[in-house]
């Protein structure tokens, strides 16, 4: 069996293209949605996707605004940069690129942006939300799984999911989503204390790969047929690698695979955010 790629670059283009007709109806009611970004420091992966998300900003006609603040920047000198974007009214909505420096406290930067303004759905009231059933920006790696899921009809209804990480931005809210009336799926949550990981893998019907640990998930552990999906991304000296060992695409039936799955779907669904953001300001 060699796996259906779950494009995340085409599935992106073609969500561009829906966003192009919302901005462009926006702006006949003279809104033009400005996307922020807040990167503190010099980390050169987040330096590629903060440019990346003003790229696309600059393709579907979102403004862009860029705060780019050294790495000895204070507690307060971020939080100062966070107010005036919450005041600023051609910031529709914006973000705090994360991983923050170390000394930095990255939950007390998420919880003063206005949750209005939350283009990355990580505000604890918009996480809130999400656990409420209440509509809100949703955060954009879980949300762009689910949409790539269900453009190329992976059944989520009564899927066994295993999801292994459970980080912030993307393992631990997504269980959230996956396991909401309108997915229904049974979601597992694994993680470093995790007792038998391979176990937990092979009985799952979608696995989701984002624990940040390069080729953790091999060919044995993959029920055949399984949908994986590799979120992991480990910088090594000969490149990117994934969380997913590359023979996993010889045993399942679909693989988003990284590069190329999850990670432009997270693009597109900041953009899609930041869109409904503006659209919601504007409607109520
Ligand atoms: N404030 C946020 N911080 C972070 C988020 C987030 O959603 N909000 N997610 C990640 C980083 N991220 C976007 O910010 C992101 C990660 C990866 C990709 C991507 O397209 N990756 C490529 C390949 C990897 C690479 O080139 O480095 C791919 O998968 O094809 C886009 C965005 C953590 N921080
Ligand atoms: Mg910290």
């Amino acid at each position: 069996m060699t796996a259906t790629i779950l494009d995340g670059k085409a599935t992106r283009d073609a969500i561009l293209d829906e966003l192009r007709v919302r901005v462009a109806a926006l702006a006949e009611e003279g809104i033009v949605p400005g996307l922020g970004t807040i990167l503190v420091g010099d980390d050169p992966g987040s330096q590629a996707y903060v440019r990346s998300k003003h790229n696309f900003c600059r393709k579907i006609g979102i403004n862009s605004i860029r705060r780019d603040l050294p790495a000895s920047t204070t507690q307060a000198e971020l939080e100062a940069t966070i107010d005036e974007l919450n005041a600023n009214p051609d910031c529709t909505g914006y973000l705090v690129q994360l991983p923050l420096p170390g000394h930095l406290d990255a939950g007390r930067a998420l919880e003063r942006v206005d949750p209005a303004k939350d283009s990355d759905g990580l505000h604890p009231t918009n996480l809130g939300k999400l656990v409420l059933g209440d509509s809100a920006p949703l955060p954009c790696t879980p949300v762009g799984i689910v949409e790539l899921l269900r453009r190329y009809d992976v059944p989520l209804a009564g899927a066994r999911v295993t999801v292994v990480g459970r980080g912030v931005t993307a393992g631990r809210p997504l269980g959230l989503l996956l396991t909401r009336r309108s997915e229904n799926a049974t979601v597992t949550n694994c993680h470093t204390g995790t007792k038998d990981l391979a176990a937990e893998v092979r009985r799952a019907d979608i696995v989701v790969a984002a624990a940040g640990s390069a080729g953790l998930i091999t060919a044995d552990m993959v029920k055949p047929g399984a949908a994986v999906l590799d979120v992991g991304v480990t910088r090594t000296e000969s490149g990117l690698v994934g969380d997913v060992h590359p023979d996993v695409a010889k045993v399942a039936g679909f693989l988003a695979p990284m590069p190329g799955g999850v990670g432009p779907m997270t693009i597109a669904m900041l953009l899609r955010n930041t869109v409904e953001v503006a659209e919601r300001n504007l409607r109520g």
